[in-house]
């Protein structure tokens, strides 16, 4: 590990004792994978089909495909199954690239960002576009790491359909597992690609029933594989009872041989395929009337002469209503099963004209679009992502930002193909955009053609409403992102190399913010220093990295702190005056308020008035107090984090004339803070859910070194030759659990980490935190 890591220190010159056990979260193996210099990308790409030099009228064409032919289409998976390479392969088959990228040589075009090639892992989900037989595919490949889950979400959010590749060996891991139920809430018609069938372990059936037992998902097996481990050689098409062979393994994969089953050379294999295509045909059957007719019909007798189109298009109508995935299988790294996957991509996910998207109705045609990834270019400014939905986009056109309320206007319109942009003068609903000149458009922005359409769209979006009685905002109805933002679990400070060069540092957070909605930036109000809140260790080391890559700045962290929360056991009331005279006006407030807890989980305090104070309370008044609640609750007694779970009970207020609303917020807040000082406290920590996957004989230390942690062990599962661990453990504890695990089990463990919820410490460990906080313990 360590060495490993000196060599991304001596790599980036320098690099402090910090970072490096920062680097070591989450997943061993996204650390520990391929941590190589940059190197330009030496590829070469083809040009973009049918566009004949920079013909504008050939370029037509190839921009504005027919919808039905278009699919927005996301790769997801547990990190490491294989999205890069299986990306590559794609792009590579379709013409594309016209060499194949490697992720172990760092030269995908994917990952094209220059950490993610250092580090071998996808930090950015670039949006590709290419074609394969006739269909526009815009492929968004998405990252694997729990600490980029909101990101997997905000590209789900904009995507027709999904691939999700599984390590055949492993099946379903834990972050596919929280993908999969991203997906499901987003409605998202999805295949399944067990990938890396050469890999000794690999099992087909073990894949599928941890699809059917793990994901509760009807699995739809359109393939059998050729083989398993190193004897995997190429697929058997269900459907169509043909089979594919790849012969020539140190090839690229593109020729292959597709041939008929027959009865003279695959007696055994054919039997065992039209078995499966029975069970195929009679699951689906069950799932779609249309089919059920046709097979009760006149293929009853025979199933063999139902042709493989209506099959095919069933498979379609079941993979859209989502009651089952197909499943394909393959190996990325072989070059194997690929282009059938590609086959599928475009017969079984739907076109965006597939997709039922309610608001669609409120726009009528006009533009309605999502901004759904923000980079910064250092030539070009911000570039922005859009997925249209409705309508058109063109260059030297005004746009209307409905989050932002501001007018914002596009200055060219480019086709996103990795790294390298090709100009079109407009694209239509259902594709994907890249536009230059937005300044203020941010990651997860709706996007309207004017501020009148936006409005007409709500007017109709409200009447809707109203039918269906739902009690939405105006703007919640129209926002389309909808992604919730969790809160950090990681905080630390940011210096610049100097303070002249503070505003440098605002100016990039405030980019890498408008990329990235999880980043939060504060200022602590003590020390006035710059405070970085983020979602992981390595969150927070790639954001101060790219500070230092894309904005030239040699930033220095304070130590990574988890962030805390607060709340109290007891209900207190308190009283407070606030007399003060400024100038020849003279504020005073007298407030009397209750601090109880309850339970909600939530660090925005529930807010109530008693009758005597509700009645003729002004809305300025309102504003001012609640503005003193809610700032009151960010800053604990304790510890300064934030209270959770309490409510708050107003029940006197007596304002003199002339007292101004500042001061009422003033007086409010700092009753709440006496009411919490004289309440009993408590500290909460992030509690997080923890899997380990540890080959058998390294159970026992992995136990003990947990229970070290203040671990929780739920389930132990066993998966071939592994031992599958999943409990939950605080976060304090996980701080560097890579180097500890990979020391415990020479390097063969893997462990997966996501928020499970805040729990209360208890008092001994309290006890050594505030200690520890206050100087007074310095021992741990
Ligand atoms: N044996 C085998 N290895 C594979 C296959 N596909 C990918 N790999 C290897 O698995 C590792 C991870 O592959 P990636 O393509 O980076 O996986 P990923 O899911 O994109 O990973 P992240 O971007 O980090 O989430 C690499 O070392 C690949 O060479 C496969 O089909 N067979």
């Amino acid at each position: 590990m360590f060495s490993n890591l000196r060599k991304f220190g001596v790599n980036h010159k320098k690099i402090s004792i910090l970072h490096i056990s920062n680097m070591c979260c989450c997943k061993i193996k996204a650390s520990l994978k391929r941590l190589k210099p940059y190197v330009p990308l030496g590829r070469s790409y083809s040009s973009l089909p049918g566009l004949v030099g920079n013909d504008i009228k050939s370029l037509h064409s190839v921009i504005s495909p027919p919808i039905a032919k278009i699919r927005n289409i996301g790769i997801m998976a547990h990190i490491d199954a294989g999205k890069t390479t299986t990306t590559e392969r794609i792009l590579y088959y379709s013409g594309y690239t016209r060499s194949l990228g490697d992720v172990d040589d760092g030269d995908t075009v994917t990952d094209f960002m220059a950490q993610e090639r250092e580090r071998g892992i996808t930090i950015q989900s670039a949006a590709v576009t290419f074609d394969w037989k006739g269909y526009r595919v815009n492929l968004i490949d998405t990252p694997g790491h729990v600490d980029f889950t909101l990101e997997v979400e905000r590209c789900l959010r904009v995507l027709d359909g999904a691939v999700a590749v599984f390590d055949a060996s492993a099946g379903v891991e834990a972050q596919t597992l929280t993908v999969w139920r991203q997906a499901d809430k987003h409605k998202i018609p999805r295949i399944c690609f067990l990938n890396k069938m050469d890999k000794t372990g690999a099992s087909f059936k073990y894949a599928v029933e941890s699809i059917r037992e793990k994901l509760k998902a009807k699995p739809l097996l359109l393939q059998l594989p050729l083989g398993e481990g190193k004897a995997f050689k190429g697929v058997v098409d269900v459907v169509s009872k043909e089979k594919l062979l790849w012969n020539h393994p140190s090839e690229d994969g593109k020729d292959f041989e597709r041939k008929p089953l027959l009865e003279t050379s695959d007696a055994e294999l054919l039997k065992e395929t039209a078995e499966a295509r029975n069970d195929l045909i009679e699951q689906v059957a069950d799932l779609d009337d249309e089919f059920a007719g046709l097979v009760l019909g006149e293929f009853s007798e025979n199933f063999d002469l139902l042709p493989t189109e209506k099959l095919q298009a069933a498979i379609h109508r079941v993979t859209l209503a989502q009651t089952a995935v197909p499943v394909l299988c393959g190996s990325a790294l072989k070059n194997k099963g690929v282009q059938p996957l590609l086959d599928a991509i475009t017969m079984y996910l739907p076109s965006p004209e597939d997709r039922n998207y309610e608001f669609l109705q409120w726009y009528k045609g006009d533009l309605c679009a999502l901004a759904f990834k923000v980079l910064h270019d250092k030539q070009r400014g911000p570039l922005v992502f859009m997925r249209i939905y409705s309508g058109m986009i063109k260059p030297q056109s005004a746009i209307y930002n409905i989050n932002g309320n501001c007018t914002e206007r596009v200055s060219r319109l480019l086709l996103p193909f990795a790294d390298q942009h090709i100009e079109i003068p407009s694209l239509t609903a259902g594709n994907i955009a890249l536009t230059v000149g937005l300044k203020h458009t941010a990651t997860g922005d709706t996007i309207a053609s004017s501020k009148s359409s936006a409005l007409a769209a709500a007017r109709r979006a409200e009447r809707e409403g109203e039918k269906q009685h739902r009690q939405n905002s105006e703007a919640e109805r129209l926002l389309l992102a909808g992604v919730e933002i969790p809160e950090p679990v990681f905080f630390c400070t940011i210096e610049p190399p100097s303070v002249a060069r503070q505003p440098d540092l605002d100016y990039a957070l405030k980019c890498l913010q408008r990329e990235d909605p999880s980043l939060k930036v504060k200022l602590d109000p003590d020390s006035g220093q710059t405070v970085l809140c983020g979602m992981g260790e390595l969150h927070i080391e790639i954001i101060h990295d790219r500070i230092k890559r894309e904005y030239g700045l040699e930033t220095y962290l304070g130590p990574l702190q988890v962030a805390y929360r607060e709340t109290i056991l007891n209900a207190v009331r308190a009283t407070d005056t606030l007399d003060r005279t400024l100038g020849d006006k003279r504020h005073l407030v007298t407030v009397e308020l209750e601090v109880k807890p309850i339970e909600t989980s939530s660090v925005t305090p529930v807010i109530k008035y008693a009758p005597s104070v509700s009645e003729d309370l002004p809305k300025v008044s309102q504003e001012a107090i609640e503005n003193g609640i809610h700032s009151a609750c960010l800053q604990g007694p304790l510890l300064g984090s934030p209270i959770q779970d309490v409510a708050i009970t107003l029940h006197s207020l007596i304002i003199h004339p002339g007292t101004s609303t500042t001061m009422i917020s003033a007086c409010v807040s700092r009753c709440i803070q006496k009411a919490l000082k004289k309440a009993d406290k408590q500290v909460l920590e992030p509690l997080m859910n923890l899997e380990v996957t540890v080959m058998g004989d390294y159970l026992s230390p992995v136990l003990a070194d947990l229970a070290q942690r203040r671990g929780t062990i739920q389930e132990i599962q066993t998966r071939q030759e592994n031992k599958i661990v999943t409990g939950f453990v605080p976060l304090a504890e996980i701080m560097g659990y890579s180097t500890v695990l990979r020391t415990l089990t020479s390097g063969s463990a893997t462990f997966a980490l996501e928020l499970c919820n805040y729990q209360a410490m208890n008092p001994q460990d309290q006890a050594t935190l505030l200690g520890r906080r206050s100087g007074l313990n310095q021992v741990l």
